[in-house]
């Protein structure tokens, strides 16, 4: 079954620390600044974990200490509530490792 899209504006209300993709399709954004290398990997080592376990993956990158990430579901051509659970959680283990928004 499709996962329901949903409206990323109404979706980012409850969200304050993601903006919209600006680009090609419906997709969510947060770039995160950590102490360092180590606790930007450590952070995504816990996202990948989850991420894997809720089989919907993050497109990212890491420069150092700094994770972009973008968050949408490709076999709905948009942000579905997968995308909120996992931006929840990536909102959590920031928070958990001190990084403000
Ligand atoms: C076959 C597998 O369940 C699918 O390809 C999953 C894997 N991870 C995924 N991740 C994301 N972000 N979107 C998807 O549609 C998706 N689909």
């Amino acid at each position: 079954m499709t996962d329901t899209r949903l409206d990323v504006a109404k979706t980012l209300k409850d969200l304050p620390a993601w903006r919209a993709h600006d680009g090609d399709r419906p997709a969510i954004t947060r770039t995160l600044k950590f102490a360092d290398f180590n606790a930007a990997f450590g952070f995504m080592t816990r996202v990948a974990l989850m991420a894997d376990k809720m089989d919907h993956h993050p497109e990212w990158s890491n420069v150092y200490d700094r994770v972009e990430i973008l968050l949408t579901t490709h076999d709905a051509d948009g942000v579905t509530d997968k995308d909120v659970t996992l931006a929840r959680f990536i909102d959590g283990a920031a928070a958990g490792m001190g990084v403000k928004s």
